[in-house]
């Protein structure tokens, strides 16, 4: 072979610095990407940081994907700025440094919590605030920080699948979570990618809003006249939280046409390895403050009424009904509430008999306690600003769990 020219080959580095790949052989037990279920001995976990998060960035994706909790969880009399759908050029909405500063402390109780039970901790890395402005070919966006990052990534078994998110400020959140998925991509995961979506405005569905939302309807699809030369129509765009894991089955709730074409994908993906079950409109995206199952045969839902829309298997499960919660905190004009009451029910299970949930629902507690579930209380203030609670704000990357089948 011709040697290189020189100037070349002191360019090459042989071997990685040392310490880039230190499982590779070195570790003798590693953890390896495993997770089938939300119940089962959680042993690795990636949590979220709300850092540098000065503000939302409002755009046409931001009123679509948030419309249900922006006209059902905001007073809009007292928030006539708040009025969906917004459509003019992109809008600022700031949060008070003392939500941000308090939220960073309850994260911070939280990673406390998963460590001292011994399960291993992966952080995102951090946004540089001076970098946080994002652009495409078609639009441009200020990027947000990984904190509910349940919503862009989720394991299926051995794969990590990254998915295209609805709002264009979530475009590239993922980014903050590579070094997490290059380490278990080096020890074996599988790492796919969802299509990624051209999202100009004419990408989107707005079936939803523009109708009654009912499961009784079917999608017809609605988009607006969109004159850009990046236009493809309707896209796959699915968040990773309306997908929910059991064993063998997977549930995904489908409520527009992005996410029948992200169902699609799914299924396709995993044809013989998993079994995806879609459910039509539990609710207008996420589902974890609406279904989550606690151990096989036994789901916390928020009414009776979820169940009949549930397969049928799950029907046959216990189950625990969401009880109204007490003393939610109350918020001013300025602030944007982006979760509903419900949102205590997104607890994180770290074993099929222990919870970590917000001990400012005690009823909820209790009922959890009852049903012989253990609960390690976390504080959360801050869950309804910031729009997620312990399961949003993580993603499990290994649990013992396999790929059961719990629907036979
Ligand atoms: N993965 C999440 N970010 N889940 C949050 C669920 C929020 C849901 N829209 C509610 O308000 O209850």
């Amino acid at each position: 072979m011709t040697p290189l020219p020189r100037h070349i080959a002191d360019t090459i580095v042989a071997d990685p610095p040392s310490g880039e790949h230190a499982d590779l052989g070195t570790n003798p037990n590693p953890l390896r990407l495993n997770s089938y279920d939300e119940w089962s001995a959680l042993r690795a976990v990636i949590v979220g940081s709300g850092r540098h998060h000065p503000a939302h960035d409002r755009d046409l994706s931001f009123d679509l994907f948030l419309y249900e909790n922006i006209v059902e969880d905001n007073d809009l009399a007292a928030k006539p700025w708040l009025r969906p759908p917004f459509t003019g050029p992109r809008q600022r909405i700031p949060i008070a440094q003392q939500y941000l500063d308090e939220l960073d402390e309850d994260i911070a109780g939280l990673v406390t919590t998963l460590e001292s039970v011994g399960i291993t901790v992966h952080r995102p890395l951090e946004l540089d605030p001076a970098t946080t402005e994002i652009r495409t070919p078609a639009w441009s966006a200020t990027m947000l920080p990984a904190l509910n990052i349940r919503d862009s990534v989720i394991v299926l078994g051995d794969e990590i699948v990254e998915t295209p998110p609805l709002m264009r400020a979530r475009y590239f959140e993922n980014q903050l979570l590579k070094p997490t998925f290059l380490e278990y991509f080096r020890r074996g995961a599988r790492w796919s990618v969802m299509p990624r979506p051209v999202m100009t405005d004419g990408s989107f569905d707005f079936s939803y809003v523009a109708g009654s939302g009912s499961p009784d309807e079917p999608i017809t699809v609605t988009t607006r006249p969109d004159d850009s030369p990046y236009r493809v129509g309707v896209e796959p765009m699915l968040d990773a939280a309306q997908i929910v894991r059991f064993g063998r089955d997977v549930l995904v709730n489908v409520s527009t046409a992005h996410h029948q074409l992200a169902f699609d994908w799914l299924e396709r993906q995993f044809a013989g390895r998993l079994r995806f079950h879609r459910v039509y409109r539990l609710s207008d995206d996420h589902i974890d403050s609406t279904v989550v199952p606690l151990r096989p045969g036994l789901l916390l839902v928020r009414g009776p009424e979820v169940l009949d829309r549930l397969p049928r298997p799950l029907q046959r499960w216990d189950h625990i009904c969401y009880p109204e919660p007490t003393g939610l905190p109350g918020y001013g004009p300025d602030d944007l509430v982006l979760a509903s009451r419900y949102i205590d029910m997104n607890v994180l299970s770290i074993g099929p008999d222990t919870v970590l949930a917000n001990p400012d629902h005690p009823a909820l507690i209790r009922q959890l306690e009852a049903k012989r579930i253990d609960v390690i209380p976390v504080r959360h203030r801050h869950r309804r600003l910031f729009g997620g609670g312990f399961h949003c704000f993580t993603v499990d990357v290994v649990r013992d769990g396999e790929a059961t089948d719990y629907f036979d």
